[in-house]
């Protein structure tokens, strides 16, 4: 990997090399852009392949948020923190300790959160050492499975937005949606599409999850690696990222890609080969923005019903994605970038 080409072309501001010899700490954080504010972004602990893997992580998750927050009109740039985990290593208070005197160091320009592999607990012992942490115990985005919840909320309404713009109404009720992971987001996405008359078809790894929605929304059930080849309205991914690629595109029979996971575009011009396979694509990092409203509520010490009305404004974002799509004739994630480096500045 070469470092410095990709700090200088994406525009990294900082790239923090962190250990702590006692704990055993080994991590990154990488702060993208803070030309809207401190950097926001959560706090990964996985294990990894290597420790470039590790570092482009980092790099690729702190750019990602810096467009999210920017396309959600937050007032706030992109970071992310990646403590590398040793195979079998569960985390530690003191390394998470180290971690929170580092954040802490940094002044206010690196705001953390939970993510893949950090819990509250975690957040918890960071919060020990510095205040520029969130999801810690009884916050708002911690409480109830809050920050899922409304991840997934803007998730359905972005899904409405876009069936409205291929199909002219944004009725649920008979459109049939290929949900693909079933974990805490993708829970509330097919409860939510349930009730509005939706009928699911569904796919996890977990087949108790796959179970559990079968019956709880008459889901119908699907291998794996066939959700892409479904007839459908709408796919909806809520698993990993990457999706959608060379090997999948060609085999999707929706009219939509609306859903919930990071980074869903393998690459950025499979954005543009979905739009000349006449699928219409929610960029993720504008439909799946809930999480980060939540969190940018909390540290405003605002309610989650004013975090509520923010999320409703993901539909409003994406319809003028799709007025800029539509009047350039470019595909709508090459808009959402556009208009996105426009807000930058
Ligand atoms: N949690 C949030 O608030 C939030 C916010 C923004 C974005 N996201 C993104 O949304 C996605 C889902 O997040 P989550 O919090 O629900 O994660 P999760 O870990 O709770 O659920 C993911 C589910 O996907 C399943 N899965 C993994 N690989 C799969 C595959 N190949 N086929 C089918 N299912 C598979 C897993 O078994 C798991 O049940 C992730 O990409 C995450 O980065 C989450």
């Amino acid at each position: 990997m070469d470092l410095w080409k990709s700090i200088v072309t994406d525009g990294f501001e900082q790239l923090l090399f962190i250990q702590d010899r006692p704990s055993g700490l080994k991590a990154v954080i990488a702060i993208h852009d803070t030309t809207l504010g401190p950097a926001m972004g959560g706090c990964r602990f996985w294990h990894y392949g290597s420790e470039e893997e590790a570092v482009s992580d980092a790099l690729r998750l702190a750019k990602g948020m810096t467009y999210k927050c920017a396309i959600s009109g937050l007032p706030y740039g992109g970071g992310k923190a990646v403590v590398i985990r040793q195979p079998g290593q569960s985390g530690n208070e003191a390394a998470f300790r180290a971690l929170g005197r580092i954040i802490n160091r940094l002044g206010g320009l690196y705001i953390t959160g939970m993510d893949l592999g950090t819990t509250v607990r975690e957040m918890d012992w960071i919060k020990a050492e510095t205040d520029y942490v969130t999801d810690t115990a009884g916050s708002l985005g911690a409480a109830g499975d809050f920050t899922a919840r409304m991840t997934a909320y803007g998730v359905c309404l972005g899904i409405q937005a876009s069936l409205e713009e291929a199909f002219g109404s944004d009725e649920l009720r008979g459109r049939t949606i290929a949900v693909q992971g079933l974990g805490k987001v993708g829970y509330f996405v097919c409860r939510y599409l349930h009730r509005k008359g939706a009928c699911l078809l569904v796919t996890d790894l977990h087949t108790g999850l796959v179970e559990k929605a079968v019956k709880q929304f008459n889901a119908i059930a699907v291998e794996t690696d066939d959700i892409y080849r479904q007839d459908c309205d709408a796919f909806c991914p809520c698993a990993l990222g990457g999706i959608i690629n060379e090997r999948t595109i060609p085999q999707l029979r929706c009219r939509i890609v609306a859903g919930a996971a990071n980074n869903q575009l393998a690459e950025q011009h499979h954005g543009d080969m979905l739009h000349r396979n006449g699928i219409l694509y929610a960029p993720d990092y504008v439909i799946n923005a809930g999480g980060i409203i939540v969190t940018a509520a909390e540290i405003a010490h605002r309610s989650g019903e004013y975090a509520r009305r923010r999320v409703m404004n993901i539909r409003n974002t994406l319809n003028s994605i799709y007025r800029c799509a539509d009047s350039l004739g470019i595909s709508s994630s090459e808009a959402a970038n556009r208009l996105t480096r426009q807000r930058l500045g």
